[in-house]
C-alpha cells in the first residue's frame, strides 16, 4: 500500500463545511487515479492533503505505511523531496533561468548528483516534445509548454507517488496522451530501487484524463 486516506475530514475554518466527510480510500501503487467532482468540491485540497501541504482536520494520510500527516515540518518535507512530485495548475517558474534548470530543481534538492539530473531532464524534455526548448527562458514558451515543462519538473525525482492539478488544461489531445504517459511510467533505473510503479492521483474535468484513468474517485 503506497498511499492511504483514512477517516478524512478537511475545513479550512470552522465556519466552512466538511469537505470530505471522513472519507477511505487506498490508492494503488501503478495505477491513475482520477479524481473528479463538481468545482468546490475539493480537488485541489485533497491533493494538497496527500501532498503533505495542508494536514487533515480529523484522518490520517498513510505513505508506505508511516503516518505521514501527523509527522514534523521537517519530516515532511523531507517526504515530500524524496517521494512526492506535484504538478501544480499555474506553475511559476524561475524567469531568469532556463527550462532545463527549472526541470532540474527538485531532482538537485532530492540528492541526485547535477549530471545524472540534467541527463534525466534532458530525457523528460524529449518525451514530452520539449527538447528544442532546453535552453530556453520561461518568458519564451506557450501555456501549453509551461505545462509541461510542469510535469517534467515534477518527475525529475522520480518521485514514487505523482499529484497532478488538470495537468492537461491547455493541451491538444497528441500531447495531453504524452503527458499522461510520462506521468504513469516509472523509469527502469529508479535510483531508490522502489518496485511496483508510481501511484499517480490527478485532480481533473477532463473526459480524455478520466478515460485514461484506472480509477476513478468522485468526490
Ligand atoms: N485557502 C482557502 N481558504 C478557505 N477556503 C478555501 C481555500 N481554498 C479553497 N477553499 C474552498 O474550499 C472548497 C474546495 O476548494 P478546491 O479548490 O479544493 O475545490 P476543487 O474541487 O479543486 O474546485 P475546482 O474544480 O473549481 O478547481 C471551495 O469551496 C473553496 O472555495
Amino acid at each position: 500500500m503506497a498511499l492511504a486516506i483514512e477517516s478524512l475530514s478537511f475545513r479550512y475554518d470552522r465556519t466552512e463545511k466538511d469537505l470530505f466527510g471522513g472519507l477511505d480510500h487506498t490508492f494503488t501503487p501503478g495505477r491513475v487515479t482520477a479524481i473528479t467532482g463538481s468545482s468546490g468540491r475539493g480537488k485541489s485540497t485533497l491533493l494538497y492533503i496527500l501532498g503533505l501541504m495542508l494536514t487533515p482536520t480529523q484522518g490520517t494520510v498513510r505513505l508506505h505505511g508511516q503516518k505521514v500527516s501527523t509527522s514534523t515540518d521537517t519530516d515532511r518535507s523531507k517526504t515530500r523531496a524524496a517521494d512526492i512530485g506535484f504538478v501544480f495548475q499555474d506553475a511559476a517558474l524561475d524567469p531568469s533561468r532556463s527550462i532545463l534548470d527549472a526541470v532540474i530543481e527538485p531532482g538537485l534538492y532530492a540528492g541526485w548528483r547535477s549530471s545524472e539530473a540534467r541527463a534525466r531532464g534532458r530525457e523528460l524534455l524529449e518525451s514530452l516534445g520539449l527538447a528544442h526548448r532546453a535552453t530556453h527562458r520561461p518568458g519564451e514558451i506557450s501555456g501549453g509548454q509551461a505545462q509541461r515543462v510542469a510535469v517534467a519538473r515534477s518527475l525529475i525525482a522520480d518521485p514514487s507517488v505523482l499529484l497532478a492539478d488538470e495537468p492537461t488544461g491547455n493541451l491538444d489531445a497528441a500531447n495531453a496522451q504524452s503527458v499522461l504517459e510520462a506521468l504513469s511510467h516509472t523509469t527502469e533505473h529508479d535510483h531508490r530501487g522502489a518496485a511496483a510503479g508510481r501511484t499517480v492521483v490527478i485532480a481533473t474535468h477532463d473526459p480524455f484524463v478520466i478515460d485514461f484513468a484506472d480509477e476513478v474517485l468522485d468526490l
